[in-house]
Order: C-alpha cells, then structure tokens, then sequence
C-alpha cells in the first residue's frame, strides 16, 4: 500500500522537477526580445517574419547563406520597413534598412551600440580571439586607438602621395598582364597597407597574395555561419561532443600559418635594423598585447584596407563593362583636366575639378556595397526608440543593400549624377563620411579617408589609360567577390600607343609597384 502510494508521488515530484528544468532550459536559450515577461517588460519589436518555434528564421538564415542567396535573402526582409526583427536561436537581431535608422541607432546613440557579441566559432575557434575587428570592447578599444593614430594621425597626410606612387605600379601591371586585372586590383591597396604598416615595398608572389585574399574571404564568410555562433550554449559540452570544431579549428590553423608567414616579413629582424615603421615603432613598443596580438593587429589593417577597396575596385570594373556611356562622360571629363591626346595622368590636386568622377566612386560605393551585412553591434542597455523598445542584448546589424536602394531614384541603375546638384551630396570626393559604405559609430571603418583617395586615383588613371570592355557574357548582379580567379569576363586594352608611352615613362620613374 505504501509502496503504490510513494511511486506516483515521487514520480510526480520527479516529473515536476524535469518540467522546471526543461522550462529553465528553455527561457535560457530564448532570445531576448521573448524575455520580457521575465524582466517585467513587454518589449515593443518591429515587424518581422514569425519564423518557427526555438530556432526561429536561423534555418533559413543558413540556408540562404550555404546556398550563397544570402543577399536576395537580406533584400527579402527588409520588405518589413527601416527595421525588421528576426529571431536567431538566442538571438534577437533588428536589421536596419535605412541610412536613417543606420544614422540613429549605430551613429547617434553609439554609447550604448557599439559592444560586439561574442563570436565562439568566427572570433574563438577560426581567430583565436585574437582578431581585433570582432573583439567585446574593453579588448577591442587599444587596438582601435592605434588603428586610428596609424590611419588618421599626422602621416596621414601622405597617404595620398602613396596612392598616387602605388598606381603607377597598377598601371603598369594592367599594360604588362591586362589579363590579371583582378589580381592587380589587389596588389595595389596591398601596396599602399604594406608601405604605411611597414614602411616597405610589397614583394609577395601571387601565390602568398593569394593565400591572404583566401584567408580574409574564408574569416568573413565563418561569420554567423554556424548554428554555434547562435547558441553559444553548445560550448559548454565536453569538445568530444563539440563536432563543429574540428573544421573551424583547422581554418584557424590555416588563417595562423599565413599570418605568420606575413608577420616573418612584416616585424623587421631580430637586432632591431629594420626601417622606421609603424610595426616597429608603435606595434611593438607601445601594444600592451602579446606578439601573435601586434601581429594579428598589424595584419588586420593589411588586409581591412585591401579587401574592401580590392572589391570596390572590381564593381568599378562591373560598372565600367555595363554602362559604357557612363564612363565615357567620367573620362570626358579628366581629359578636359589632363589633355586628350595623354597629356599628364590625373592626380588628386585635380578632385576639385572633377566632380563627375567623384560621383563615380561614391556611386560604385553605393550601387555594389562590399559589405552586405555588417556584423552586429549588441544594445548594452534598454532603448526606446521611436514607440520601439528594444531590450539589452538586442543585435543591430546594418542591411547595407536596402540601406543604399532605400530612397534613391532607380537604385539598381548605375548613375552618378544622383550624386551631382544638391549641395550635400555633391562636389567632392571627400565632402562627407558617405555612412552607407563604411558604417558608422565607434567601430566603423578607419580607413574611409584612405579609401576615398586611392580609388580616386586609380579610377582616373586607368580610365584615362585604358578601354574596358566585356570578354563574355557576363550578369552585373553577380560580382563574384570571393572568387580566386577571374571574377568576370573583361578585355582590358590600352588606349594608344601615346598612353602606353605615359605609363611606361611615369612607372619607370619608380621601383616595381612604385616604392
Ligand atoms: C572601399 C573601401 C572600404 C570599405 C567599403 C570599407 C568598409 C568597412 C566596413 C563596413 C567596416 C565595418 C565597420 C563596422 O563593423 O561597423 C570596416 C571596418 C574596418 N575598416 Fe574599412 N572599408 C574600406 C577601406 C578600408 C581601408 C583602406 C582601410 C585601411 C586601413 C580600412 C580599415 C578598416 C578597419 C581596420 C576596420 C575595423 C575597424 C574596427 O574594428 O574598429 N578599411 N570597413
């Protein structure tokens, strides 16, 4: 009798023990916008799809992502209006689909916006955490502080002067190899990193250059690819459980080995003899951090500034091959500047007169943005926001390619005279921060001022010196970006046996790529 009495009972006290558990276990792993019964909140999201229970629109997020859809994916949502609330696993991320909200909630109130989450596969296993670009920012703010003195101190100022010298070796490659020109697109912001890192002239083969495009493509594609990244719970498990790690592990390795092979180069030798340079003198003398964190510090501003312009430059090239009649008013206008018949190549004391080309790179910022989806900031604290309330830990991502389609005439049409005529937008290349391509807030792009210059450059100099046109058919919307070969079919030809003869005569004034 006592024995049937005591066994449902302690079943049942078993059983409810389990059911707070699961429940426990369940309210630990809801993202935070579903929290706000338990915070006694009610949390006010934007509109966005209702995705399914638990792991709510993250399948389809990876999905998107392995099947490379990730932008018509990112497009899709933004259907929603300026924001649109997703729920990722644990996570709660708002996208933001407009330069104005990208304006309020990253620019204005960067106070509270400017915290990274915690990355456990792209940060942990594939960057050692080590990589500045992802750190939380109490880890992430000295590296910043010398990343900006490096890009916005005094020697700054010649950074132009390199940009110009750089292109000389771009120029000559396009004559010599017009074939490579996507590995020149390349070479040449490399050029200019590795000159204002190290104070020394690039002499990587192909291949070593390569390998780094490999690494920075495969580190920014391991970004919120993994279910792991949306439920870091899971590495809590004993690592034999762990079966995602191997492959991110051995990336990590990989993404090691060539920083290492670089950093060899990069940190002068051992007695102390190597040329003045940022490395030497700022790096490794004044970075708190261990040497493999000045290395991958070093390496990040490498490979930041050559990415982004590197893509930039091959949308340029995308531009150039579809719409024609564009660029030829773009060059119209350098050789009203520069002579037609080769005169002199453009330099950036001519920005001033060339407003059309100045429209031209802020249009090819704007019509192919490099960076489709900025890795989130986390809110720290609770926000209201235009009848919104947003609780702590809620993501903020920038959707860039709504965020450059929304509120512009035609945005799938390549037009730089969008840019032309209002006072705010016009005149020149460097009138405003341009937040659409290089976010905003305290974590957004170091080397916007950089960037502006030397794509300034090298579009008028090639433009002045040779004819693009299409080597094969080829789909505008599909820039290849990741692509180790060539991205798209162009024919590259230089224009007169007068232009061959003003890049051969200004390239010769230099050593290979200019330095
Ligand atoms: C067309 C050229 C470029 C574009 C479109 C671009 C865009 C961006 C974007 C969108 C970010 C992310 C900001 C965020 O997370 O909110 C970024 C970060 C960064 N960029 Fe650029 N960038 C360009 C050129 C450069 C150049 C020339 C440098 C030279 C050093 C550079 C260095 C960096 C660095 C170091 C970061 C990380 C900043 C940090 O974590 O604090 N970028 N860039």
């Amino acid at each position: 009798m006592t024995f049937s009495f005591d066994l449902p009972f302690s079943q049942s006290i078993v059983g409810s023990i389990l059911c707070l558990l699961l429940v426990a276990a369940y309210v630990t792993i809801l993202p935070p916008h579903s929290r706000g019964i338990l915070r006694g909140r009610r949390y006010v999201m934007p509109p966005g799809p209702k995705g399914r229970p638990v792991v709510g629109s993250l399948p389809d997020w990876l999905q998107a992502r392995r099947e490379g859809n990730m932008v018509p994916w990112l497009v899709k949502q933004a259907q929603h209006g300026e924001m649109t609330t997703l729920s990722m696993g644990t996570k709660t991320w708002v996208l933001l689909n407009s330069s104005r909200v990208v304006n309020e909630i990253i620019a204005k109130r960067a106070g509270i916006t400017h915290e990274r989450p915690y990355f456990p596969i792209a940060s942990g296993l594939v960057s050692q955490d080590k990589r500045v670009f992802l750190l939380k920012t109490d880890d992430w703010r000295e590296g910043r502080r010398l990343l900006h003195r490096l890009m916005m101190g005094a020697g700054a100022k010649n950074h132009g002067d390199l940009a110009e010298v750089a292109s000389l070796g771009l120029l000559k490659a396009y004559l010599d190899e017009p074939k490579e020109w996507y590995s020149h697109n390349y070479r040449y912001p490399i050029a200019i990193m590795s000159k204002i890192v190290t104070n020394t002239p690039v002499q990587k083969s192909t291949a070593e250059l390569r390998d780094l495009q490999n690494v920075t493509s495969s580190f920014l594609t391991s970004i919120n690819s993994s279910f792991v990244e949306f439920f870091p719970q899971l590495t809590m498990l004993p690592k034999p459980l762990q079966f995602w790690r191997r492959h991110w592990e051995d990336m990590g390795k990989f993404h090691y080995r060539v920083f290492n092979h670089w950093w060899a180069g990069m940190k002068g030798s051992e007695d102390g003899s190597a040329e003045p340079s940022y490395v030497r003198d700022v790096v490794l003398k004044s970075f708190s951090g261990t040497e493999e964190e000045a290395m991958y510090l070093s390496i990040l501003a490498i490979v930041a500034g050559a990415d982004n312009p590197r893509m930039t430059m091959n949308a340029w090239m995308m531009a150039s091959i579809a719409y024609p009649g564009v660029m030829q008013k773009a060059r119209e206008e350098v050789e009203r500047v520069c002579g037609t018949g080769a005169g002199r190549l453009p330099t950036l004391d001519d920005l001033p007169s060339m407003p059309y080309m100045c429209a031209v790179v802020k249009e090819v910022l704007r019509w192919r943005p490099t960076v489709p989806l900025v890795p989130q900031r986390v809110l720290v604290e609770d926000l209201e926001f235009e009848g919104y309330t947003f609780p702590a830990g809620t993501e903020f991502l920038v959707n860039s390619i709504p965020v450059c389609s929304n509120g512009y005439d035609k945005p799938s049409e390549f037009c730089p005279e969008r840019w032309l005529g209002s006072k705010e937008h016009g005149g020149g290349v460097d009138q405003d921060l341009w937040q659409f391509a290089f976010s905003g807030g305290r974590r957004s792009c170091v080397g916007y001022k950089l960037a502006q210059k030397e794509l300034f450059v090298a579009f008028s100099r090639l433009l002045y010196c040779f004819d693009f046109s299409a080597g094969g058919p080829f789909d505008d919307r599909k820039l290849n970006a990741f692509e180790p070969g060539e991205p798209f079919p162009v024919k590259v030809v230089v224009r007169s046996p007068a232009h061959e003869r003003l890049v051969r005569e200004e390239s010769a004034k230099c050593d290979l790529w200019g330095f």
